[in-house]
């Protein structure tokens, strides 16, 4: 076996299902190993930020790890963004680059794609993974891979993997997998006993599951938890979508100033916030009515614990969860009332512009009659949009915040799990990686896209109004969605709405772009409170 066939081995063996890339003289040599073994499937791309959201996507929709392989230096440079975003949102995507060879290293000459050194493009991704290893000595490589690779699944982060392009067919032993680091089971013990007695005091306990919940598979248990313990259950934005699927007490999404009432009152009036794999970040809790005492809450994410002033060091969130579980037997008779958000629906199909809100109801009125389909979404009023969407599966970079994500996103979700996704995109995040649809019909792809056209930064003006650069123009995008292999309609009327999603549902084998022209300055219902709450909140 040689090197990169081992490397491939073991990311399967870790929970890789394939792989997406964009190849280069410094990558050619791997490509060539990943396509003849045939160990996981690669996807080509078209621009390295795509590559990169849709490894992320893999990993988010699937658990396991997701895999970007690119070039060295302007392949790896350009998806340093993406890596960003799965670095801060958790999520385990593996970066396989390209590198120069020993010799060349060794040559005095200065490299085509080298930055300022050779091993610059090597610091660069520290910032923005768990851990890292050039694969420059096929005898350490099989423990380097199995330690890098227990890294990214252990934390939930990104890991770099730099393979110089004259080593990927020496000889190489298979990868031999880390064992589980092991765990102080009296500490764990102490732990749990302190949050118990923390739950059991509080008068207004709350369970708020974040993403590492997903992202360690621990849905069912979590949902199995707040049931025995009698929590109510919230998400906060970013872990919107969590536990959709599971027989979870699940009262909302807590937003703030932007969300229901209910759930903001029920969430800033605890005297027990159980933070369980959140994290604690301002698009989750800047946005409080109240301000959150986050001393008085228990954390338990990053692999520690924190109450107050204690905080319990690696605390794995999924040893947690076991321990609470074998501890806490039977279903609390606790009972309390869970405020069941009443999705906006049935959508008047008449020669009424569109409205974000309104797309919502078309959506759910779909979902209604043809069953859910899982999102991808880009940041801007699309992702507040889908708040008003029934609970579903859904990835979204709601903390880091990048645009460009959606359509990629969807794409990878699609790769990985054979479901048709629902991508929701703005004009704005569409002009940045929207293309990337032009390769669904290689790869038998057909997300139906809906493409909010307020020809807008919408998001940007609503905060500075007088900023004439907002103003995107109109692309046509529609009449491209041919040229791309789809069928695109361009939609002014929420009778046209309703016609083209009732068109694309039943239209398989090529993407659907549903192209919804939003009059300038209307919002979606959820973006309408956050702005109006964002701009109470700091006038106090
Ligand atoms: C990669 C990147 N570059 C810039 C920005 C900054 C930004 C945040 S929101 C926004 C406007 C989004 O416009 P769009 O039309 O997509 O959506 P909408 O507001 O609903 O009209 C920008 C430019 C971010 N977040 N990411
Ligand atoms: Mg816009």
């Amino acid at each position: 076996m040689n090197l990169v066939e081992s490397l491939l081995h073991a990311l399967k063996d870790h929970g890789a299902r394939e792989i997406f890339g964009i190849p280069g003289d410094f990558a050619l040599p791997y490509f060539r190993i990943i396509e003849e073994s045939e160990i996981l499937p690669l996807y080509t791309l078209s621009h390295e930020p795509g590559v990169g959201f849709a490894a992320d996507a893999t990993a988010r929709i699937r658990g396991g790890l997701g895999v970007a392989a690119v070039t060295y230096g302007a392949g790896a440079f350009n998806m340093v963004n993406a890596v960003a975003a799965a670095y801060a949102e958790k999520s385990p995507v593996v970066v396989l680059s390209g590198g120069p060879g020993k010799g060349e290293a060794s040559s005095g000459l200065l490299l085509h794609h080298q930055a300022k050194t050779l091993d610059s493009q090597l610091q660069i991704f520290k910032e923005i993974t768990c851990d890292q290893v050039k694969l420059d000595d096929a005898a350490r490589a099989p423990a380097d891979i199995a330690r890098v690779l227990a890294s990214c699944l252990r934390n939930s982060e990104p890991v770099y993997i730099e393979i110089p392009r004259d080593m990927v067919r020496e000889p190489c032993a298979p990868v031999v997998r880390e064992a589980p680091r092991a765990i102080d089971r009296d500490a764990l013990a102490a732990c749990v006993d302190e949050i118990l007695g923390r739950l059991d005091v509080a008068k207004r306990p709350v369970l708020m599951a974040g993403v590492e919940v997903r992202r360690f598979g621990l849905e069912e248990k979590v949902a199995d938890l707040s049931r025995r313990l009698g929590l109510p259950v919230v998400t906060s934005f970013m872990g919107r979508g969590l536990l959709t699927d599971c027989d979870a007490p699940l009262v909302g999404t807590y937003m703030g100033v932007a969300g229901l009432p209910d759930v903001t009152q029920l969430v800033e009036s605890s005297d027990g916030l159980f933070l369980l794999g959140e994290i604690i970040s301002d698009t989750n809790f800047a946005v409080s009515e109240t301000r959150i005492d986050l001393r008085q809450t228990i954390q338990a994410h990053n692999g520690q614990v924190t109450l107050g002033y204690h905080m319990y060091a690696n605390m794995p969130l999924a040893a947690l969860v076991d321990e609470m579980l074998a501890r806490v037997k039977g279903n609390a008779d606790k009972a309390f009332p869970v405020a069941h958000y009443q999705y906006p629906k049935g959508l008047v199909a008449d020669g009424e512009t569109i409205a974000p809100t309104d797309i919502a109801k078309a959506v759910n009125d779909l979902f209604a009659e043809h069953g859910r389909l899982p999102i991808a979404s880009d940041i801007g009023d699309c992702l507040f949009t889908a708040m008003e969407i029934e609970q579903t599966a859904l990835i979204a970079p709601g903390y880091y915040a990048t645009m460009g994500f959606g359509v990629p996103a969807g794409l990878g979700l699609q790769a990985t799990s054979g479901q048709r996704p629902l991508i929701l995109v703005g004009d704005g995040a569409f002009q940045m990686t929207g293309w990337e649809l032009g390769n669904c019909k290689r790869y038998g792809w057909d997300p139906i896209v809906l493409l909010f056209n307020n020809a807008s930064w919408e998001m940007l003006r609503t905060f500075q109004p007088e900023s004439g650069f907002n103003d995107l123009g109109h692309w046509g995008f529609a009449e491209m969605a041919a040229g791309l292999g789809g069928d695109g309609v361009r939609v002014s009327t929420r009778a046209e709405l309703k016609a083209a999603l009732d068109k694309a549902i039943a239209t398989r084998g090529r993407f659907q772009l549903i192209e919804v022209t939003i009059p300038r300055g209307v919002l979606s219902t959820t973006l309408a409170r956050f702005v109006a709450g964002v701009k109470r909140i700091s006038t106090k």
